[in-house]
Formats: C-alpha cells, structure tokens, sequence
C-alpha cells in the first residue's frame, strides 16, 4: 500500500517512514514508524486520551502516539485506582478514540485481570481490543513476568507495547513508589527491559524509575522507551492529559508539568454562566428563535 501511494508525506526518509511529529503526513502513524524513530534519534510525545472529542484535539495537534490509558478509571470513570477498570470499559473508550482521530496511533491498554491468566486470555482481551475498537496496538504492564503474553500476541499480529517500573495495576502489592533503586533493583529492571524486547515489544513504557537507569535502559534496548516520571533520556516521554492541562482534582505526581490550567478555566465559565441564568442577562435576542 505505502510504496504504490502517489502522496507521500513530504518529508518523508526514502524508507517510506514518516517523522513523528511536525511531519506533513497522510496516514496514520504505524507502529513501524515508531521502530525507525529510533535510528533517526527522533524525540517524541505520547498522551492519554479517553474519549472522541479529546482525542481529536490532540489529533490535530500532530501528536503523533495517543494512549487510552487505564488511568481513565481514576482520571475519568471515578475509581480510586486503575484496579476496578475493566475490558467492556477500555474496549468503548478506545473505540471512541479511534473514531476521534485520523493521523494519531492509537494504544489500547489491557486492564488489570484482562491478561494476568495466561498468554490466551492475553490474546482473547488484545483481539476484542483491536477488533471492536480498532485500536493499532495494545499496552499491558510486566517485565519477565508478561514475556509469553506479549510474545503469542507479537505472534498472533498484535503490536504490543510494554510497560516497566511503576506498574500501576499492582498497587496493593507494590505501592506507587519509585522502582529500580539499588543495584538489585536496577539489575532487574533491566532484565524486564530485554525480557520485552525479546518477546516482541515494539515499545515500552518506564514508570517512576530514577533518570540515570532509564537512561541506561534506552541506551541498551533497541526499541523506543517512553519515560514518564523517568528523567529526560528517554526516547519519548507520556503523560496524562488531565494532569498536564491541570483538570485533575487533588494532587498529581511530581513528574507532571502543568501546560494549562483547564480546571480553573472551566469552573470560571461555569460560574459565569449560571450568574447570568440566576441574573436574567442569558439567554439574550441574540440566541433567541422566533
Ligand atoms: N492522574 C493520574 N496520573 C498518572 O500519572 C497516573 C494515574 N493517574 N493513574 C495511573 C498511574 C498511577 N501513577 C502514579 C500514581 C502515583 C504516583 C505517586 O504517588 N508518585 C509520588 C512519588 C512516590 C515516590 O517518590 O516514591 C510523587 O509525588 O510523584 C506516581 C504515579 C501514574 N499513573
Ligand atoms: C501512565 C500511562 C503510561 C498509563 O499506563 C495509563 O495512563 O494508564
Ligand atoms: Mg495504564
């Protein structure tokens, strides 16, 4: 398909891959693509998104890897963790994320309970995800540990993503604290990266990881990492979209840089609005019908 294309993007290497970002594509992003972003040493940001409307802001924005992250159960369905979330959730929140957007690759993650069981209920949550909501990969937490889910899902044509460190979905057992610190720690780490890598992975997040070992990680691996709250030698960092547009309530973790502040901008019009129904000054003439 891609070499008997006549419109290319315009700057794209004679590979027939595109940049990641700022590039003038036509198609969405490929998980090949991804792969030769590393050996252009091209830089790249991911974001969650949960919903249509979302998804096509950043979509638009030519932001080139979007994730429908589990973190919806906490950022958007009202559970205190990703721990309740499950595959009838994630499978109609990427669906609509798909529909949102056309250049975005879009990466479903695999609630927790929905892989745990074995490499086959692993396929069965990866092929529901990719046939209902079109996803073109899907993401699931574990090192070693995940190495055979992630291998028959490579296998089976499903891109997988992977996802180190600070594995969430694991909170009563592990907390949400930093991981890989001490030499031990830092050995295994580093054992769950080439672990993923060898089953197939074609990407893999680190969570909360101390920068020097992420560092040390994207230097040895050969497929992109992506840092989140793992320092800035990453290939690509990710964070979430209501921590970094500032619309989560509470406290969000350090590594979050706040790029607006959505919720103070959306409790104002809000306010605003219900003074001028209270006031009689909305509606006016001018949205009348008559
Ligand atoms: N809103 C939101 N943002 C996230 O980044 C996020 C979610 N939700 N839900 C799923 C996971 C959970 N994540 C978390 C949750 C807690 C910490 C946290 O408490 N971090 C502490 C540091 C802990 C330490 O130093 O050991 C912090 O202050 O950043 C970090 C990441 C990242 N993901
Ligand atoms: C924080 C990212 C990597 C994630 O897994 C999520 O948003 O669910
Ligand atoms: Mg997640």
């Amino acid at each position: 398909m891609t070499q008997l294309s006549a419109a290319q993007p315009q700057n794209s290497p004679s590979d027939g891959s595109r940049t990641l970002y700022g590039g003038k594509g036509t198609r969405r992003i490929t998980v090949r693509d991804i792969a030769l972003s590393k050996e252009r040493g091209e830089k790249w940001p991911m974001l969650t998104a949960y919903d249509a409307m979302t998804a096509s802001v950043f979509d638009e924005a030519g932001i080139p890897v979007l994730l429908v992250g589990d973190s919806a159960g906490n950022c958007h369905l009202g559970y205190e963790s990703t721990v309740p979330v499950t595959m009838d959730e994630m499978t109609m929140l990427a669906a609509a994320v798909v529909r949102g957007t056309r250049h975005s690759l879009i990466v479903g993650d695999l609630p927790f309970g929905s892989y745990q069981e074995g490499p086959v209920q692993a396929l069965r949550s990866a092929t529901r995800m990719v046939k209902e909501a079109g996803v073109g990969a899907v993401k699931l937490e574990g090192g070693e540990r995940s190495h055979e889910q992630i291998r028959l899902l490579v296998e089976s044509g499903i891109p997988v993503m992977a996802h180190i460190g600070l594995t969430p979905q694991s909170v009563n057992a592990m907390g949400y604290r930093v991981q890989g610190r001490g030499e031990e720690a830092a050995q295994q780490l580093l054992r769950d990266a080439k672990s993923v890598q060898d089953a197939g992975a074609f990407a893999v997040v680190l969570e909360l990881v101390p920068a020097e070992l992420a560092a040390e990680v994207t230097r040895t691996l050969h497929i992109p990492t992506v840092g989140i709250g793992a320092g800035p030698e990453t290939d690509a960092q990710v964070l979430v979209w209501t921590d970094m547009l500032g619309l989560t309530s509470g406290r969000v973790p350090k590594f979050v840089k706040k790029y607006a502040d959505l919720r103070a901008v959306m409790g104002d019009a809000a306010r605003a609005y219900a003074e001028d129904v209270v006031g009689g000054t909305f509606p006016l003439e001018e949205h009348s019908v008559h």
